[in-house]
């Protein structure tokens, strides 16, 4: 049985995993078991699946919507334990949300580097402490196996200087409160399959939106990061499904000295009870609010494509323009009705939508006319972490650091 890595994606609302076998080449591994435990937070489902896309698992937890992170996490470490022939892994890759200035490309997990990782728990509490603790559960199931962590902000290292700087006084700049965006795997996933698809239009000035329940854009330039809508933190930006995204700082002072609120309780409300299920009032799951005929449904849908199309001219402004965008992760991926809205509001840059190539899910849904090519790319952050794992590895073999 060939040797294989494990990839474990903790996003704000799931517990992605994969299995990759090595296959040949250095770098090159293919997945073989494909799985996620999805809706953390709501109603908790968890599906596997092989390579020829059969179901190996499926589980629901009726009433689930308050059962942690960590609980689900162990449900789905003994279901990969049980099901995996671990003993022929070489290595656990892990999407970890923020490298901070600490990380410009994957590492090697040591108890160093964990203890780094740690202090950046403050700036993406949705995230890094659930990026963290299966890297402590693993190291104490199988003490000598290595584990790499790979970053979301490593890939928006290429954003230039008056992209990354926030305007506050230049001594918060020296200790690292700046932009840094996320979901970078996801972007260099996309980049790399755009280069594949459309060798052309990947060289050009492209926004890909990363629509999931957490959710970004990111201007790309040749494939490289030039701007995002991410910032310090995974709360800037786009509203979210829980997330408020941007909002005027003076909002955020306001429910402190108005309504008293501590910073934990505002910290709370920003990252829990606002986006689409704040404005709602019903879900942070946009499957719910297009399913609903509720108007504060409906508002918080109109308010999400308001702010996405908003977001995406201001990116074109980064890049000089717009030749294309590219949808991606949950909502990019599976709603078209958003994407035909967002596409309807960006139609001055010239975008005009093909509206049953969208309803049909093709790669290509602009129009044969449309000057700014719309496409929908699914994303794979797990074949990215598998990718970094598998360098990182080799390079750690020959003593070298490994390019990002
Ligand atoms: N068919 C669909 N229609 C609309 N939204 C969907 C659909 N499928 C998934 N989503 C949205 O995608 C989100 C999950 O996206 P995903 O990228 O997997 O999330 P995460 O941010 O946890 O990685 C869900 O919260 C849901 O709002
Ligand atoms: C950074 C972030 O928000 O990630 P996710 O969309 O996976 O929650
Ligand atoms: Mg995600």
């Amino acid at each position: 049985m060939p040797d294989a890595v494990l990839t474990l994606n903790a996003g704000s609302s799931s517990l992605k995993f994969a299995l990759h076998e090595i296959a040949g080449a250095a770098e090159a591994s293919r997945a073989v078991v494909r799985g996620a435990i999805e809706g953390i937070g709501t109603a908790p489902h968890f599906l596997a699946h092989d390579a020829a896309g059969a179901m190996l698992e499926e589980r629901r937890w009726p009433d689930g919507a308050a059962l942690p992170h960590e609980a689900l996490l162990d449900t789905l470490l003994a279901w990969v334990e049980a099901h995996l022939c671990t003993e022929r892994l070489v290595a656990v890759g892990h999407r970890v949300v923020h490298g901070g200035d600490l990380h410009a490309g994957p590492a090697l997990v040591t108890p160093v580097v964990l203890a780094g990782l740690e202090t950046l728990s403050p700036l993406a509490p949705l995230h890094q402490p659930h990026n963290l603790a299966p890297m402590r559960a693993i190291a104490a199931l199988r003490p000598g196996l290595p584990q790499v962590a790979c970053f979301d902000t490593a890939f928006h290292r290429t954003m230039p200087a008056v992209a990354a700087r926030l305007p506050l006084p230049r001594r918060f700049a020296e200790e690292g409160v700046r932009r840094y965006g996320f979901h970078g795997l996801s972007y260099e996933y996309i980049a790399e399959r755009l280069r594949e698809a459309a060798p052309d239009l990947a060289a050009g000035r492209v926004v890909a939106a990363h629509l999931g329940n957490g959710a970004s854009l990111c201007a790309l330039r040749d494939g490289r990061s030039l701007d995002t809508t991410m910032g310090f933190t995974a709360l800037d930006g786009l509203m979210m499904g829980t997330r408020s995204g941007s909002l005027d700082p003076g909002a955020v002072l306001h429910l402190q000295q108005r309504h008293g609120l501590s910073a934990a309780q505002v910290e709370h409300l920003l990252y829990h009870e606002s986006g689409l299920r704040g404005v709602s009032g019903l879900s942070g799951d946009m499957r719910d609010l297009l399913a609903s005929d509720t108007a504060a449904a409906r508002e918080a849908v109109e308010l999400f494509v308001f702010r996405l199309a908003r977001e995406a001219s201001a990116l074109a402004a980064s890049l000089g323009g717009l030749d294309g965008i590219v949808f991606t992760a949950g909502i990019g991926e599976h709603a078209p009705a958003i994407r035909a809205a967002a596409c309807e509001r960006l139609a001055w840059l010239g975008l005009v939508l093909d509206p049953a190539a969208n309803a049909r899910g093709e790669m290509v849904i602009s129009a044969p006319s449309s000057r700014v090519r719309a496409l929908v790319i699914p994303t794979n952050e797990e074949a990215m972490i598998a990718r970094h794992t598998l360098r990182t590895l080799a390079a750690s073999r020959q003593g070298e650091p490994a390019s990002a």
